[in-house]
This record gives C-alpha cells, structure tokens and sequence, in this order.
C-alpha cells in the first residue's frame, strides 16, 4: 500500500511515525530544510507513547515524483490546505483516500470542494506533539487519538485499520461526527485561544483566577454557537471539557496556537476565534468575549 504523509510537523511527524512502524512504503512530504533534515538524519521521534525512535522513509519536497497513493494524510495547518492539496493533485486518482488531519470545523468540506477525484475522509486528532528545531518530533502526555468518518463506512474503516494501533494511537469511527468536529473546534475556540492570548499553560490560567472564568466563558459562547447550527452537543458540554482540560489534563498542558504564538509564527486564528465570531453574527448569537479576544489576538500577532 502507498501511503504518503504532507506536512511533517508535529502532528504529521506522530502519524507518519505510526505508519512507518507497520508499513514499508511510506514517502514524506516536506519542504527545503525540512526536507533535507529527514533525508540526512530520518524522521526522529520522542514520544511517551512510542519511545525512542528513528525510522528512514523516503522524503520527497515535490509530491509528484512519488507518483499515485493509496492513501494520503495531510498534516498542514489551516492556512497551508490549499497549497497542501494543490501539490498532491498529481498523487491522486479516483481510489485515492484523502485524510486531512487538522484543527477547525470546514477543512473536510474545503477538501472535497478542491479536489476534483479522490475519496475524502473528515478526520480530527487529540494529541500534544511538536516539532524541534532539528526537524525532529516530540509527543508528550499520554493521549494521541483520532477520530475519522466517511460517507462510505468502508473508506472510514480503512484509515483506522493503518492508524489504530494499540498503546499507541487509538483510531475509531465515533457515533456522531458532527458532535465530535464541534466539541473539538468549541474545545480549540477556548482553549487554544486563551493559552494564546495570554502566551501560557493551564497552569498560567489559574492566576489571576479571571482568565479560568474568561475560559468557561469562550467555551459557552462557542457551545451557543453550536447550538444555534443545530448540534446535538451534549447540555454539559462547557462544564465538561472545562475540566478535562483543567482536572484532567497536566497543569504543564497547553495548545499548539499558543506554542506558535509563543515562537511567534503565524496562528489559526481565523480557523478558531475568526471562523466563529463570523458564523456567529451570521446565526444572530452574541459571543461578546470570542470577539474581544480575536481582535486582541489579531492586533498580538499583526
Ligand atoms: N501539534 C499539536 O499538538 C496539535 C495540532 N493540531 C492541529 O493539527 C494541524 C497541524 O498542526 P501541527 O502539526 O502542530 O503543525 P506544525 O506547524 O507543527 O506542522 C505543519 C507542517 O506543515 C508543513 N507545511 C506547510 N505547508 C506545507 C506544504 N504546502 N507542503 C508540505 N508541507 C507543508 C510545515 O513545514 P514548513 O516548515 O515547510 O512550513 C510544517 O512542517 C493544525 O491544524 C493543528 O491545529 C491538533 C491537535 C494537536
Ligand atoms: C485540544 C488540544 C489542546 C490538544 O489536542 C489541541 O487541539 C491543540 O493543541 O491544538
């Protein structure tokens, strides 16, 4: 089976690591540096879930020269899907499965919308990796999971059968992916974007206790807007991922938005605060906060 992973940051560089553990023909995609990197010292993973690991796939900056896959991961941020998919066009035909695995609520729609074959899978991923400044990949905490869903049963079932690996990468096909697309983007609305705003960990939410009221407040202006779309989100589900996220999870914990912030590199913040105040004002439900912070946020990262 052909399988091919673009974009090999922190995420793409946990997934393809995963894959290059069970399959044999795994090409990478990356870009200059990146790309010289992997090819010289491989693809190294420090993980708590997988060890210590060095795997040598074969890594590409032009996906074309890889020729037709089987099955495509691609692992970019928000703002880097149309180039993504616009270089993998020549990798796909009509039994090619397309796995998009990012943050937000529309990259499945704005995939099937761009592409004009292939087979694509709606797909979101619980983890906390990242990458160093050698190229290699670092995964902490004890969670790497992904949720995948398809029209077709069958397409959604094949990309857990590569993914799902235990003790490593738990991979399944949940009851209703529309609740769980929306739990994660009310998730990453809040707390990605607070972790952002004020550049810290869960444990930097704690003092000055307003941030964690500033917090449930994202996340219940976000559940408004889910609600207001006609999502089934559970009633509790503000209380509940408040504290996951603050009970649950490492105090050590933050977002990917806010170590991007803190490196100052470009942010989803569009994807996150930017899509929900506007799909807000188009629903008619007042999120005071969201748009407060997005426009602190905006004016941070200018
Ligand atoms: N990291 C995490 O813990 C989590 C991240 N997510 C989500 O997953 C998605 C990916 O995030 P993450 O892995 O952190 O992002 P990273 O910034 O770590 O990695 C993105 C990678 O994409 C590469 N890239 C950008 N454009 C292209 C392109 N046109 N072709 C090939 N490669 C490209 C970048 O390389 P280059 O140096 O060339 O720009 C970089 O290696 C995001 O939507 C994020 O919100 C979700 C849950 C947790
Ligand atoms: C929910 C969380 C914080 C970890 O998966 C995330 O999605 C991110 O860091 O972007």
């Amino acid at each position: 089976m052909k399988l091919m992973v673009t974009g090999i940051g922190g995420v793409g560089g946990y997934i393809a690591s995963v894959l290059c553990a069970n399959h044999k023909e795994v090409t990478l995609i990356a870009r200059k540096k990146r790309c010289h990197a992997l090819q010289e010292k491989g693809l190294v993973l420090h993980s708590e879930r997988m060890g210590e690991k060095i795997f040598h796939p074969t890594v590409l900056e032009n996906p074309a020269d890889a020729g037709i896959q089987d099955v495509i991961f691609v692992c970019v941020k928000n703002f880097s899907l149309l180039e993504a998919l616009t270089a993998i066009q020549p990798c796909i035909d009509s039994h090619t499965i397309i796995v998009p695995i990012l943050n937000g609520i529309d990259h499945y729609e704005t995939t099937c919308r761009f592409l004009k074959e292939g087979i694509v899978i709606n797909a979101l991923i619980y983890i906390t990796a990242a990458y160093n400044e050698d190229y290699s990949i670092t995964q902490t905490g004890d969670y790497a999971r992904v949720l995948v869903d398809a029209p077709n049963k069958e397409h959604a079932q094949c990309v857990v059968s590569l993914l799902n690996h235990a003790g490593i990468l738990d991979c399944s096909i949940p009851q209703n992916m529309d609740v769980e697309m929306w739990t994660k983007f009310i998730t990453n609305c809040a707390y990605n974007t607070i972790t952002a705003r004020y550049q810290c960990t869960t444990r930097g939410l704690l003092n000055p206790p307003e941030r964690l009221q500033e917090f449930h407040t994202l996340l219940e202006e976000a559940c408004f807007v889910a609600e207001a779309k006609n999502i089934p989100i559970p009633y509790d589900l503000a209380d509940s991922v408040f504290d996951r996220m603050t009970q649950h999870r490492t105090l050590d914990a933050t977002s990917s938005m806010a170590r991007d912030a803190m490196a100052h590199l470009p942010i989803e913040l569009e994807t996150f605060s930017g899509y929900l105040v506007r799909t807000a004002h188009e629903s008619e439900v007042p999120v005071p906060l969201s748009e407060r912070i997005y426009k602190e946020l905006k004016g941070m990262t200018e």
